[in-house]
């Protein structure tokens, strides 16, 4: 987040949302267009896995090796070296800097500069502050600085110290992208605290729950205020039940294994009429599309329902928002809550928090279709809108409170909103929600006067990956006799993503990426890089190759961010390049790629990213460059994943794999990534198995990833 310097020089007004002002073209076929192409992944092609991997592997996506003898000799400059100009103030885009391939080597003018100046300041909010300004609508800019720092460091790594900078606001009240927005310069802006993917505000109320490092940030009193309303959600019926087609693998659901344990699990349910809900969530589900439920529904419903804290553990795409808000609204429904109605001080009896604005947003919607007809009402709040805005929304009445950690600690402390009645404590993307970035917050929060204890509050904690360490860290939060269900194997990825591995060094990364994209065509494909200014980078680079693009990333502004979503959600700019603030709980209809420009860091993340497609029974593909320079430590965990979706393993991961952790590394072997089941020991809970397809004996026995630890 410190690259607001280079970002001030950025001269470029009409590109809005990275959209390019030119016509789209049909995208001619690249070299392998005739094997890798639109009609590959028409719905009919999709539903057959090889003929799908057959064309791939042809069109040479697939081969690695051959990718990756391109590369050496183009490796390991990657931290140490400068870009080529191009980006330097007040100059245009697409010089050397988009024709040279190498955009991480080169001198040190220009772009290069400001990326890593921007990168320098990431510790420092103020002198960030001072020298920002930029055209909104148009993030990614490039400023002056020195090259002493590392980009690598952007948006992937824990901040300390740092982490509860500014957070950058426009000083103008007009929401209006096109209008240049000069930033604070005088080195108050609002407090910011920034978790690993996301920035939330956190502001000074009255009473305000403030952090050693928020110290002296007052959100009230200095610095300019975010003043960023966002359009309200469409109020027609159908658009509120508006929905996407549940895929072809949909009844594969049913075949995969599930877990319970702990004491006494309540029996799982197999259809929504067995769970016993009010005739108005009948409808709204029904509405919605809803037929059948999915595993981890069938699972939690009666968990929750039952009064019993819960750790669900599933594949991404596979239905956890409905796991925990249906219950919910069963029992506010079946207890009674108190109607909406203007009160200074709401006191909502759920509070449901997730680390992304995009998706506490999306959460919110769920809750407010589910919840159509009756009188629960649902908020949501989040940073980087106008705090006001969401006050005014609050004080109308408040059922069901969705809110990222760093706006809700604000609102609580600003005594909005009073925690005495809160009965469904929802820690979606828990493991994220407790890990450094968020964790801390979460421990204010329960510890906050009013909060009831968690002998008193329901518990829910709900992701697709559940690290060891993290789990241990939930236990603080949940019931001792919570129950953990693992649907499949904890942490895997959805079988429904075809994963393919390239090898690709740093230096043939754009250019292995337009050649996938214009193959790709129009679908809709989200491009992962690890920094927010390479999200820039890379999205501007595209326009410039004349391929719709758009980008979101934790320094753009909340108005960009929503309009790049909704540019990419309905097509009008089919890339979206992203940096990890888009890897966890998007539900993004049609997104039939995923491209990891870069990996992430850690496995878990890879396995959220690619279940950004592939979602609810659907198919979708997932291509991710390899550079053995910086992604070696992944190879391990990699093959465990692939192997365990069921995915063609590339010969030449194995051997970094085994060279990388030896003779001892087994293809079964699975390191410290993933707790493979609950990781108490001392439960004497029984397990019970999804039973269409297996008996416990047929099961496959998640006892052998065991082997893994
Ligand atoms: N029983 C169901 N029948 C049909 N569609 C469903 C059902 N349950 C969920 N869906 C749909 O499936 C999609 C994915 O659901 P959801 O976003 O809750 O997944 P998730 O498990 O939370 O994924 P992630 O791990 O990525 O957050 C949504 O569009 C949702 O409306």
């Amino acid at each position: 987040m410190g690259d607001e310097d280079w970002e001030a020089e950025i001269i470029k007004p009409h590109v809005s949302s990275y959209v390019p002002v030119f016509e789209k073209d049909r995208y001619s076929s690249g070299a392998n267009g005739d094997t890798f192409n639109r009609t590959l992944a028409s719905s009919s092609e999709m539903g057959d896995g090889s003929s799908r991997r057959d064309h791939f592997m042809r069109s040479g996506f697939a081969s690695g090796r051959s990718l990756g003898n391109r590369d050496p000799g183009e490796s390991n400059k990657r931290e140490n070296t400068s870009t080529v100009g191009g980006f330097g103030v007040g100059k245009s885009f697409g010089n050397r800097g988009f024709s040279n391939n190498k955009f991480e080597e080169g001198d040190s003018s220009g772009f290069w500069r400001g990326y890593q100046d921007g990168n320098d300041s990431e510790g420092s909010g103020s002198s960030r502050r001072g020298g920002r300004g930029s055209f909104r609508g148009c993030r990614g800019g490039f400023g002056l600085g020195s090259p002493n720092s590392n980009y690598e460091q952007d948006e992937g790594t824990q901040r300390s110290g740092g982490i509860f900078g500014s957070r950058r606001s426009a000083l103008s009240g007009a929401d209006n992208g096109d209008t240049f927005q000069s930033r604070s310069g005088s080195g108050s802006g609002r407090g910011g605290y920034k978790g690993l993917n996301e920035e939330v505000i956190t502001g000074s109320g009255k009473n305000s729950w403030k952090s050693e490092a928020e110290g002296g940030e007052s959100g009230d009193t200095q610095g300019p205020k975010v003043t960023y309303i966002p359009p309200p959600p469409p109020e027609d019926e159908d658009s509120i039940f508006a929905h996407y087609q549940t895929g072809i693998n949909f009844d594969k659901y049913d075949t995969i294994l599930v877990e319970v344990s702990g004491h006494d699990p309540p029996p799982a349910i197999l259809t929504f009429e067995e769970a016993n809900l009010c005739q108005t969530l009948n409808n709204n589900i029904a509405k919605a599309g809803y037929t059948k439920l999915t595993p981890v529904q069938k699972y939690s419903i009666p968990i929750i329902q039952g009064g019993r804290d819960l750790m669900a553990c599933a594949q991404t795409g596979s239905g956890k928002t409905a796991a925990f808000l249906l219950p919910i609204l069963a029992h506010m429904m079946r207890d009674g809550i108190t109607a909406s109605r203007f009160k200074e001080l709401q006191e909502p009896e759920c509070i449901i928090v997730a680390p992304t604005r995009e998706l506490i947003n999306q959460i919110y919607l769920e809750a407010r279709k589910f919840s159509f007809g009756t009188c629960v009402r649902a908020v949501v709040t989040y940073g980087g809108t106008q705090l006001g805005h969401s006050i005014r929304q609050i004080v109308q009445g408040c059922n069901i409170l969705c809110a990222t950690p760093g706006r809700l600690m604000d609102i609580i402390g600003k005594e909005k909103i009073g925690l005495r009645q809160v009965k469904y404590l929802v820690l979606d993307e828990a493991d994220r929600m407790l890990d450094m970035g968020f964790g801390p917050e979460m421990k204010k929060l329960i510890s906050c006067p009013g909060m009831p204890s968690k002998e008193q509050r329901q518990t829910l904690m709900f992701s697709a990956t559940f690290p060891e360490e993290i789990q241990r860290l939930a236990g603080e939060f949940l019931k001792s006799n919570y129950l953990f269900v693992a649907v499949g194997q904890v942490g895997g990825a959805c079988r429904d993503v075809q994963q393919t591995i390239l090898q690709v060094g740093q230096y043939s990364k754009r250019e292995k990426l337009v050649e996938i994209l214009r193959n790709i065509g129009d679908e809709r494909t989200m491009v992962f890089v690890e920094t927010k200014k390479k999200a820039d980078f890379i999205a501007t680079f595209l326009c410039q190759e004349k391929i719709s693009t758009t980008s979101i990333h934790g320094d753009r502004e909340q108005r960009e961010r929503e309009q790049a979503l909704g540019d990419f959600r309905c097509g009008k700019c089919p890339v979206l390049v992203a940096t990890s603030v888009a890897a966890r709980g998007l539900d993004i209809e049609n997104v039939q790629h995923v491209i990891n420009f870069d990996l992430p860091s850690t496995i878990d993340e890879y396995v959220h990213r690619i279940g950004r497609t592939g979602r609810c029974g659907n198919t979708g593909r997932a291509i991710s460059f390899f550079d053995l320079e910086s992604d070696s430590h992944l190879a391990q965990p990699l093959v465990k994943v692939l192997s365990d979706a069921q995915q063609d393993v590339p010969a030449w991961l194995e051997e970094i794999a085994f060279s990388t952790y030896g003779p001892g590394f087994s293809g079964n072997a699975r390191g410290n990534v993933f707790a493979s089941v609950d990781t108490r020991k001392n439960y004497h809970g029984k397990s019970s198995l999804n039973t269409a397809g297996f008996s416990s004996s047929q099961a496959p026995n998640p006892v052998d990833d065991e082997s893994w630890d």
